[in-house]
């Protein structure tokens, strides 16, 4: 048996994450939860939901997130962590309020979140604790004693996060026909958000051009290149494009669109593509319809070779990544000196969202950072 690992102050963590539709009835459902106050054009919520029902009704994520809790706990078990895993979305069952009620029955005080997004945005990092602070506010108003939540810091840049993706991209490269695969680029996606977004994302002195969400992908596609490189002695050319663009079309949004990319790398004369969704945790709907589906559709259209790779999913070395998260924080939270591990140029970052960070359009109280309104 291994040494026990302290998770003390902590008593539970709670998996929180976006949800999905499990069937055709729970895509209009969901998709009002998703929208509900966030202004989209009525023309991209038909077309998102056509995407959902291409695949049954059924998103991929709540599958993914099954996965990442059964290899959590078994990391847990096998290394002495003795520590209860909860899971809790923002828009479809099991609800983030559920859970947080029958954790507070459980007697669980001291919570930690793992939120199923690695890097800073309002909708990937501050949406998450606005989440958090509605379900204190519901748990407060029916007479319970709302338990004292912080949130795991981001972890794009931990070794667990980056390594299997760059098994991913490797496994691609491997996959792509023989003559074409040392001329293949590398075209590392995320989600797109508005460029007002990126460049309020993150802590005050990290706003400007892109913010921390694009510094932070940039750091992310680099190491994996660069990793690539080492590895098969080929310097794959790479850029940072996004997938996924909603919102009205006068709005500027993160450019270029990975189907554009295509057709320009494709009339540039390269010979193939590796996609590399390293915005995605997991195998989510955006994955499966943005790229398998559609960007295939376009490469295919211009007869361009194209692979996408892994995201890192239930990875085991995922699992132990945040393992290795809990006990740093919980090392923080006695006082104790920790070295936090991360790769790249931007080093780990803050346990504490500050004050401003990826602030809101209409500012809502945000737990799990230094401005929420609870303990
Ligand atoms: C940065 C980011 C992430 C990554 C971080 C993270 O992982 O959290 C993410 C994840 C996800 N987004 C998802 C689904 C949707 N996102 C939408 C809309 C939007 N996303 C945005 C951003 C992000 N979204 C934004 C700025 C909007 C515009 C509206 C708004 O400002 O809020 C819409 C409405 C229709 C549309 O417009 O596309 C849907 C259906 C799912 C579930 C997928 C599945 O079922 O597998 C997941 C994991
Ligand atoms: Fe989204």
């Amino acid at each position: 048996m291994p040494d026990a690992l302290d998770a003390t102050p902590y008593d539970a963590l709670l998996l929180l994450s976006f949800g999905g539709p499990e069937g055709p009835d729970g895509v209009v459902p969901f998709l009002e939860n998703v929208t509900r106050g966030r202004g989209i054009p009525k023309e991209r919520l038909k077309e998102v939901g056509q995407h959902y029902f291409l695949f049954g009704g059924v998103s991929p994520i709540n599958d993914q997130n099954r996965a990442l809790l059964d290899a959590l706990r078994e990391d847990f078990a096998e290394h002495g962590l003795d520590l209860p895993v909860y899971w809790g979305n923002r828009n479809w069952a099991p609800y983030l309020t559920d859970t947080l009620r029958e954790m507070a029955a459980d007697g669980r005080r001291r919570i930690l979140v793992l939120a199923t997004s690695a890097y800073a945005s309002y909708s990937g990092c501050r949406q998450y604790r606005e989440n958090l602070a509605d379900a204190l506010a519901a748990l407060e108003a029916e007479g319970l004693e709302p338990p004292r939540i912080d949130k795991l810091r981001h972890y794009f840049n931990h070794p667990g996060f980056v390594e299997p993706m760059t098994d991913g991209v490797l496994r691609a490269l491997e996959d792509l026909p023989e003559d074409v695969r040392a001329g293949a680029h590398l075209a590392f996606t995320t989600h797109s958000i508005p460029t007002a977004a990126a460049d309020t994302s993150g802590p005050a002195e990290a706003h400007g051009e892109g913010g921390a969400y694009v510094r932070q992908h940039l750091d992310v596609a680099r190491l994996i290149a660069d990793a690539v490189r080492e590895r098969t002695g080929v310097d794959h050319p790479w850029r940072l494009v996004y997938q996924s663009r909603s919102g009205a079309p006068h709005i500027p949004w993160l450019e270029p669109d990975i189907c554009d990319h295509l057709e320009e790398r494709h009339a540039a004369g390269v010979p193939a593509v590796v996609m590399a969704p390293i915005g995605f945790v997991s195998d989510h709907m955006e994955v499966l319809y943005d790229l398998d589906t559609e960007a295939k559709a376009k490469a295919e259209e211009l007869g361009l070779p194209v692979r996408r790779s892994a995201t890192v999913g239930a990875d085991p070395r995922f699992a132990a990544a945040v393992r290795d998260l809990i006990a740093e924080r919980a090392a923080v939270e006695r006082g104790e000196e920790v070295t936090p591990c991360a790769l790249g140029a931007l080093g780990p970052s803050h346990h504490l969202c500050p004050v401003g960070c990826c602030p809101a359009r209409a500012p809502r109280p945000a737990a799990a950072g230094a401005d929420s309104p609870y303990a």
